[in-house]
């Protein structure tokens, strides 16, 4: 059975529900799935796993990573995840400026780390509603899609 983990960092909740929900529909394609906060993981976690995702809100009001995500965001770029399948999500607050760029920073580490893109990066504002709640299964499906192909 194909193995995922989750890293995600969330302060109020919404990542953590975003990561629930990409969980839980990993696990309808039967995929065995690990959730760890990163304040307990090192990025050298995903080398156990066959499809790997991060979860991470915005911060400091310009768009910066939250000071726990810093050291995880420099050292994934160095690892070797070929033959990976990756995905990004997170929440944000469409009040800023920059939206969301956690997102994008995270997709940036993951393909020099050579993993593969399973699907579309998801941005959510603030809490997941149902619309967000279909893009975040949407890459659950692209990636396992991805995975078997
Ligand atoms: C001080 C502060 C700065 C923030 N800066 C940004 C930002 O630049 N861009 C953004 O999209 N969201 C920003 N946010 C919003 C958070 O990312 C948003 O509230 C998110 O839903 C928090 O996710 P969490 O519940 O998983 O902690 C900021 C929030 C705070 C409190």
């Amino acid at each position: 059975m194909a193995e995922a983990l989750i890293i995600y960092t969330s302060l109020t909740g919404n990542t953590e529900a975003c990561a629930e929900i990409v969980s839980a529909q990993l696990e309808e394609h039967g995929i065995d799935v690990t959730m760890e906060d990163v304040m307990l993981s090192e990025p050298e976690d995903f080398l156990d796993y066959d499809i790997v995702l991060v979860g991470s809100y915005t911060y400091g009001v310009d768009g910066v990573l939250p000071d726990e995500m810093e050291e995880f965001h420099e050292e994934l770029a160095e690892l070797d995840l070929s033959g990976k399948v990756y995905g990004v999500f997170g929440s944000g607050d469409d009040f800023y400026p920059v939206f969301c760029s956690a997102v994008d920073d995270f997709e940036e580490q993951f393909e020099k780390a050579g993993a593969v893109k399973g699907g579309t990066g998801v941005k959510v504002n603030l809490y997941p509603e149902e619309e967000d709640e279909e893009l975040l299964k949407k890459l659950a499906d692209d990636i396992v899609a991805k995975y078997e192909n």
